[in-house]
């Protein structure tokens, strides 16, 4: 698979101070966010930072409490469907393939969207919608060479390997003819051989010409993959740069490994005690300070 990088130019997502509230709960507050064409932009942020509530506003499954989700200049209405059928498509945290249906038969479902024929037409099985299904059906077989999973194309999709099954989600989404494609945690359960692949994949989706939007917690797959990263925290965007700015702002690190608390003991008097500890206890016996779990306590 190459990896050339296509020129960025054009907006493809433009979501313009999107907020979502549940109840009391701000999940995301205020966020703008730009895709372009040619682009690989990471989400990221600790757990609960938002960033599945910002894909759901994205497609239309939570209309947002405030603000817009522009598609190539047009304002979505904030209805899946619809959203699909402008030009976006996504794969979700949990595998949500069809476990009963053959690998081939997923990603014609992933087709429907694109297919003209009506239920009538469907039913009479007429010249047009044998047309139409076999165009499905090839559109769907180069999408399956292009992942490689042409060779199952029969097999049962609850049969296939996790990797494959990751895989056979982006395929379906594929089958949409997507201009940005959303991927949320698509390496998630993966050994380093999975994600390597998956980045790959990612990689040459982009260079089909298709914009990509990518939540992921493995930040060396990020950072390698990404020519712009947004790091959500409490459900505001607190950075967005290149993947070398964003991995050495400070705010990020400390989002991610947490801030010292107010009034918390620094280093300095850390040291002390624990100096004054050793010189009282030298035999090493117990000195009452132990930060090993007390019995019985499994908080
Ligand atoms: N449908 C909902 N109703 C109420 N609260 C919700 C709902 N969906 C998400 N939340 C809350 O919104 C906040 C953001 O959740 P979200 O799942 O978007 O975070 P995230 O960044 O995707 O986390 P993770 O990395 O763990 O997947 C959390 O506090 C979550 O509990």
């Amino acid at each position: 698979m190459t990896t050339t990088r296509t020129a960025t130019g054009t907006t493809v997502l433009q979501a313009t101070g999107v907020t979502m509230r549940f109840g009391g709960l701000t999940a995301v507050r205020s966020v703008d966010l730009t895709v372009n064409t040619g682009e690989i932009v990471g989400l990221i942020g600790p757990n609960g930072a938002g960033k599945t509530t910002f894909f759901n506003c994205l497609t239309g499954l939570y209309v947002p409490t405030e603000g817009t989700v522009a598609y190539k200049g047009t304002v979505l209405p904030p209805k899946p469907h619809l959203v699909t059928q402008a030009g976006i498509a996504r794969t979700f945290q949990n595998i949500r393939l069809f476990a009963n249906m053959t690998v081939l038969e997923n990603v014609l479902v992933g087709r429907h969207t694109r297919t003209k024929e009506g239920l009538w037409s469907a039913l009479l099985r007429g010249p047009g919608f044998k047309k139409a299904e076999r165009e499905s059906e090839e559109r769907a077989m180069e999408l399956l060479e292009f992942i490689g999973l042409a060779q199952k194309r029969d097999h049962l999709a609850r049969n296939l390997p996790y990797g494959d099954q990751r895989k056979l989600e982006i395929a379906r989404a594929l089958a949409s003819d997507p201009g940005l494609l959303l991927l949320d945690e698509p390496t998630a359960g993966m050994n380093p051989q999975e994600t390597r692949t998956t980045e790959e994949l990612v990689f040459a989706i982009r260079d089909q010409g298709i914009a990509v939007l990518v939540i992921e917690h493995d930040m060396r797959f990020i950072f390698n993959l990404c020519d712009r990263v947004a790091c959500l925290v409490q459900g505001e965007k607190l950075v967005e740069g290149t993947s070398e700015t964003v991995q050495s702002d400070e705010r990020v690190v400390a989002a991610y490994l947490g801030t010292p608390f107010e009034g918390a003991p620094e280093d300095s008097a850390i040291e002390e005690v624990v100096a004054a500890e050793k010189a009282a206890h030298p035999d090493g016996t117990d000195s009452g300070t132990s930060t090993a779990r007390p019995e019985g306590d499994d908080q």
